[in-house]
């Protein structure tokens, strides 16, 4: 075998045994990378090949991959005859609207079957497609611009279809390095300096497919070519195939090499894509409660295109003089249900002083915060991870536990309250192999595994906006009636409620012991007074505190996480029975004189 004519330059960093006596080496040199052989003994300033002999050559793999001396050569140019193809053997590399084949020997049982001279061929049929379908002679110079993905058969197939193009006299331009959508893309720019728009475009990829398969997409201003279009082409290029003679294929090279021209369309493409307003048009107005969330309507929304108008309190303001900055906070819920309905606003968005927590508002004034919030989110993560685990808090509802577990197939894990608890508790289920996307607290605190478990309300807010956005671009309505829809079918209690028992510290009861101590003991009598009433019973599972079901409803009573507070949950179908619920914790804690139950007598009382 003749040495490559090709330089081998330096900084090669990858190389594989390729036959005995003929090596494959990468290189790169000014952000290129090239491909070609070398004789085998290498240069012995080349490093070893990393590879072990990893493939087999063919004479036509070798004139394939051989790094040509002129940008242009047609390796088949110089070849005696090409053998012939019908055009069964063309259209077998049609592949739907694609044309794929092997353009690399080596993968047993895979022959070489999109070699230069069928890529030529290829290109040939296209510009006469082309010319054809805009109704153009060779006079006007239709334009085809060309990108190729990574693999190392692109170099070759793209001069081989630009000799093809050149050769029909069409002008053709180099994208390099391009994307598929981009190839789409440079048909509808309108910017010379580009040299767009593209008549047509051509993508040299198999997208997923193995290192040794190529293929070509085409397009047009009206879209990706489709099979009929595909079949069109590769009959006409079996033609054209049988037609080459030394001359013509010499003198589509020498076309090539008058109308060569290059452009990184890439940068036009990136350029547009940040234009890209995908929140165009919605009104989304965002309540910051004066902490520090205002940033999320200016540099969030805005630059995605979202009317932010009527947005409020984003200033930051350390006194708080509006609300509380707390999707938890009724005042707060109220602001931003009212800022949602007075600018007739598709969503409403708030947060926390420090914006690890977050709620949102709808169209109709409806709150998704506490359960619902945790509904959206679970809804929105089991569509992307069907089956996952979504851990929560403990002061969920079993409503909630329905809507995951029957309605959107994952599991619902009711662990702890406490963010950090929730999350460390996700991480560990994926840690023992049960896969978990979401840890999330009613408190709107929440966090997701594809964004490293980082507790952050603007995220979940974002990860909203994609559904609202996505959900318009596949023509399924504008505003959030999109998210509405997701968490119907949640159940929700006519009645809850959370009141918090204070552990008096300095009451002679708990003697020397923590206010840890004197809760403990609370709950620890009110598992045993429930243990003798037939009308209530434990949850089977459960990780904190006591919580328990009846009267169609259920309870949690549990230590603050913080503070000498026992917080009793409540939710129930009606008030008379959420009173039942609390009557058999006051009943059960009462001889507690440390347990402050004013609020809870009041609950009872009061109703
Ligand atoms: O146990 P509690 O007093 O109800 O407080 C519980 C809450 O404390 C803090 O606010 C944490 O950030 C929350 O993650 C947690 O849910």
């Amino acid at each position: 075998m003749a040495a490559t004519s090709g330089k081998i330059v330096q900084n090669v960093f990858v190389s594989h045994s390729f036959q005995q006596n003929t090596q494959l080496f990468a290189s790169q040199s000014q952000g290129r990378r090239d491909y070609y052989f070398a004789p085998y003994p290498r240069n012995s300033n080349l490093p070893s090949p990393l590879g072990k002999l990893a493939w087999t050559a063919s004479s036509i793999q070798l004139r394939t991959l051989y790094k040509p001396q002129n940008h242009f050569t047609s390796s088949s140019a110089s070849a005696t005859a090409l053998p012939y193809l019908d055009k069964t053997d063309f259209l077998k590399l049609q592949n739907g609207s694609d044309i794929r084949g092997v353009a690399i020997d080596g993968v047993e049982g895979e022959k070489v079957n999109l070699t230069e001279p069928v890529a030529e061929a290829i290109g040939a049929a296209f510009a006469a497609w082309l010319m054809e379908k805009k109704k153009a002679d060779s006079s006007q110079h239709l334009r085809v611009s060309i990108g190729h993905d990574t693999r190392i058969s692109a170099k070759l197939l793209q001069n081989a279809i630009s000799r093809g193009l050149a050769g029909a006299g069409l002008e053709f331009v180099h994208y390099g390095l391009a994307s598929t959508p981009a190839m789409f893309n440079c048909t509808l720019t309108k910017d010379e300096a580009f040299l767009c728009p593209a008549d047509g475009s051509i993508m040299i990829t198999a997208s997923h497919l193995p290192f040794n398969r190529n293929g070509f997409k085409f397009f047009t201003n009206a879209g990706g070519l489709g099979k009929a279009d595909i079949k069109d082409i590769l009959e006409r290029a079996a033609d054209i195939y049988n037609q080459f003679t030394p001359e013509s294929l010499k003198n589509s090279e020498q076309k090539a090499l008058l109308t060569f021209k290059k452009v990184d369309y890439m940068i036009a493409y990136t350029s547009d894509l940040v234009k890209a307003k995908p929140l165009e048009g919605f009104h989304i107005v965002v309540d910051a409660g004066n902490g520090a969330g205002g940033f999320f309507a200016e540099k969030v929304l805005k630059p995605l295109g979202a009317i932010t108008s009527g947005s409020q309190f984003l200033e930051p303001d350390g006194l708080f003089p509006n609300h509380i900055p707390n999707p938890e906070d009724k005042t707060a819920m109220k602001a931003i249900t009212q800022a949602v309905l007075d600018n007739k606003a598709d969503l409403g968005i708030i947060f926390d002083t420090d914006v690890d927590r977050s709620a949102a508002v709808d169209f109709t004034g409806r709150e998704f915060n506490r359960n619902r919030l945790i509904a959206l989110m679970a809804a929105i993560v089991l569509g992307e991870h069907p089956g996952t685990t979504i851990v929560t808090d403990s002061v969920t509802s079993d409503g909630l536990t329905t809507f995951i577990e029957k309605k959107l197939g994952g599991r619902h894990h009711r662990f702890k309250r406490g963010y950090k608890n929730v999350i460390d508790e996700a991480i560990r289920l994926n840690s023992i192999g049960e896969e978990s996307h979401l840890a999330i607290e009613t408190s709107g605190h929440g966090a997701l595994k594809e964004n490293h478990w980082l507790d952050d309300g603007a995220y979940l807010m974002v990860k909203i906006l994609n559904k609202l956005a996505s959900a318009r671009a596949s023509g399924n309505g504008g505003g959030s009636k999109v998210l509405t829809d997701l968490i119907e079918g949640l159940e929700e209690p006519a009645f809850a409620t959370e009141l918090r028992l204070k552990i008096n510290q300095f009451h002679p009861d708990l003697k020397e012991g923590s206010f840890r101590e004197y809760g403990e003991a609370v709950l620890k009598q009110l598992e045993n007074s429930i243990d003798s009433d037939p009308s209530l019973h434990k949850a089977p599972v459960n990780y904190e505190g006591v919580r328990v079901s009846g009267y169609g409803g259920w309870f949690l009573l549990r230590l603050s996480l913080h503070d000498p507070v026992l917080p009793l949950n409540i939710e129930a179908p009606s008030n008379e029975d959420a009173v039942k619920l609390g009557l058999a914790v006051l009943e059960a804690v009462k001889g507690f004189g440390g347990l402050d139950t004013s609020a809870l007598k009041k609950f009872v009382g009061a109703s």
